[in-house]
């Protein structure tokens, strides 16, 4: 049996668990720490994939690999198990093979050749047939950190509802605002009754704060409260800050699980398919973009600029701008553009003005960073988690759009600015967003019921699944300009696509070695990007 990773002649096997059937796999269990010892080479990925933490990875035939999350019995010897309430629950015992079966794993790669590897799978999220608790014995805890973001009262209330009402557990606390919270405030005590209606209210009932993560003080707090389940509701700093958690848990041996629920309103966390919360604010960002198209179509020569949400992804752009069609330009972090000359912003502004006498134009927050580099540099500021503050684009934008037209250009134009970010950030989740915040937390309490720790829950085309922290945390998920997506949306808008460099990008997808596995794909998309940002 292989590892996919290069250090193999670092793997050790593990002992298969003792008496876990929700946790055993027909496959070759290794830990792989993946140091840079072995002084194997992957092309330019090599210092990416080397990870610190060592990796639970199974081998199989035909290239199959699963990246399988820790377990209690990984570093816990001799614990009891216990049968699932669930299988005398009314509700579920009639459903035939309610329980996952134990070697199910979720193919990450679902587009495949006759000849090519099974590639990277994750455990499946769902009941297993054994857990690790009895109810009486759970003390759980939610902590929600980060942004706002639609949904997050609606995971809190099923995570409460559903350790309640399939796992019979009463024991549920809420940490108020944040990391913080664990040592610093006093806890708030959750029942079903309590959040019975918190998913018709935007926000976090918990609060939550940036910064304020100390490893040490959330654990001893864990501890000297004998919590046993945290589940921690955040983005990609917070799932960082739950791999700490779960690390140091670990090292003091407790039976405690950490079980990670990812929220991103930008969907910039890599593996899952999308985020909650991403729905709704799509949907409520039609509301702006309309609102900009009235006001632009309404004066002569309008433009409405739209700035919405996406530090680094520009996927609410994107998206917000397919589904309302009245968006002409649409500019985010991972396409670089130009303002002045042939293909340029200015160009085409003034085209669509002739043609049709207004436009739209939606700005994704972190879109043109490279154009404002001066400003940054000089501010150089960071929020309290050590996000970098960026300037404002879509003010910038707007300026430069007027100066151009007025001052240079003697053409008078109309320009109206919109910002809906926390007017968008603050709604409750929609319908579809609920059921989707169901399924997660219901899939992260039957993972922290069966005894996995270390994990974010999320669907991997379309299936929920047990995903290891360091797949959440070593890379963003990104819009691919290469794709077919971003090709939709430029013959939507028909705007330029401010890519000079075609020639470049080719070349640089050649020198890449073509065997790669899914996640080195990944960053080489990003390191194609790179290029393309370079070129220009
Ligand atoms: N590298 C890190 N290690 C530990 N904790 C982190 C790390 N990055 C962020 N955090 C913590 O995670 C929380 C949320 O992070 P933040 O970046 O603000 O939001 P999000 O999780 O939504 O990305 C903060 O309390 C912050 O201190
Ligand atoms: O004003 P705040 O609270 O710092 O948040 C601004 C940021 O929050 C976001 O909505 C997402 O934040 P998270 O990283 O917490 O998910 C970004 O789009 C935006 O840059
Ligand atoms: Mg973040």
């Amino acid at each position: 049996m292989d590892s996919v990773y290069p250090s193999s002649s670092a793997t050790i096997s593990l002992k298969p668990p003792r008496n876990s059937d929700s946790n055993s796999f027909s496959g070759s269990r290794n830990w792989v720490p993946s140091s840079s010892g072995s002084g194997h080479k992957v092309g330019s990925f090599s210092r990416s994939l080397m990870e610190k933490k060592p990796q639970k990875v199974v081998v199989g035939d035909a290239g199959y690999v699963l990246e399988d999350v820790p377990h209690f019995s990984d570093y816990i010897p001799h614990l009891p198990t216990y049968p699932n309430p669930l299988q005398d629950n009314p509700a579920y015992s009639v459903v035939k093979q309610y329980f996952v079966n134990v070697d199910d794993t979720v193919a990450q790669k679902i587009v495949v050749h006759n000849n090519s590897p099974r590639g990277t799978h994750f455990r499946r999220a769902g009941p297993r047939q054994k857990v690790y608790f009895e109810s009486d014995d759970v003390h759980a805890c939610i902590v929600t950190c980060g942004g706002l973001c639609p949904g997050l009262n609606t995971v809190i209330r099923e995570i409460v509802c559903g350790l309640h009402h399939m796992y019979g557990v009463k024991k549920v606390l809420g940490i108020d605002g944040g990391y913080r919270g664990f040592y610093s405030r006093n806890t708030i005590s959750l029942t079903p009754k309590s959040v019975n209606d918190i998913h018709k209210r935007g926000g976090t009932i918990l609060g939550t704060s940036r910064g304020g993560h100390n490893t040490s003080k959330i654990v001893d707090s864990i501890q000297d409260r004998g919590i046993n389940q945290v589940y921690i509701i955040g983005g990609d700093g917070t799932q960082k800050g739950a791999s700490v958690i779960y690390e140091e848990i670990k090292r003091r041996g407790l039976k405690v699980v950490v079980a990670g629920i990812p929220k991103t309103i930008d969907n910039d966390i890599p593996v899952i398919d999308r985020s909650f919360g991403f729905d709704t604010a799509v949907e409520e960002a039609q509301r702006a973009i309309n609102a900009a198209h009235v006001e632009s179509e309404s004066v002569e020569n309008g433009i409405g600029v739209v700035k919405l949400m996406g530090r680094y992804s520009g996927f609410i752009a994107m998206y917000a701008t397919l589904a309302s069609r009245d968006v002409d330009c649409c500019l985010i972090p991972e396409s670089p553009f130009y303002l002045e000359g042939p293909g340029g912003l200015f160009e085409y502004i003034e085209k669509r003005l002739k043609e049709n006498g207004h436009m739209v134009i939606v700005i994704a927050e972190g879109a043109g960073q490279e154009l404002l580099s001066e400003i940054m540099h000089s501010m150089a500021k960071q929020d309290a988690s050590g996000n970098k503050l960026l300037q404002d684009v879509g003010l910038w934008i707007s300026q430069k759009i007027k100066d151009h037209f007025s001052k240079r250009h003697k053409m008078t134009i109309n320009l109206k600015y919109i910002d809906p970010t926390y007017m968008i950030r603050a709604v409750p989740s929609n319908a579809s967003d609920n059921v989707y915040c169901t399924l997660l937390a219901q899939s992260a309490v039957h993972g922290a019921m069966a005894g996995y720790t270390g994990f974010t829950v999320g669907p991997v085309n379309g299936r929920h699944s047990y995903i290891p922290f360091h797949r959440i945390i070593e890379q963003q998920n990104k819009v691919v300009i290469t794709d077919r997506m971003w090709a939709r949306l430029l013959s939507s808008t028909n705007q330029p696509s401010f890519l000079r460099a075609k020639d470049v990008i080719e070349d640089k997808k050649e020198e890449l070695p073509s065997q790669l596995s899914d996640h080195q794909n990944g960053l080489k998309d990003n390191l194609v990007k790179k290029e393309i940002s370079y070129a220009l």
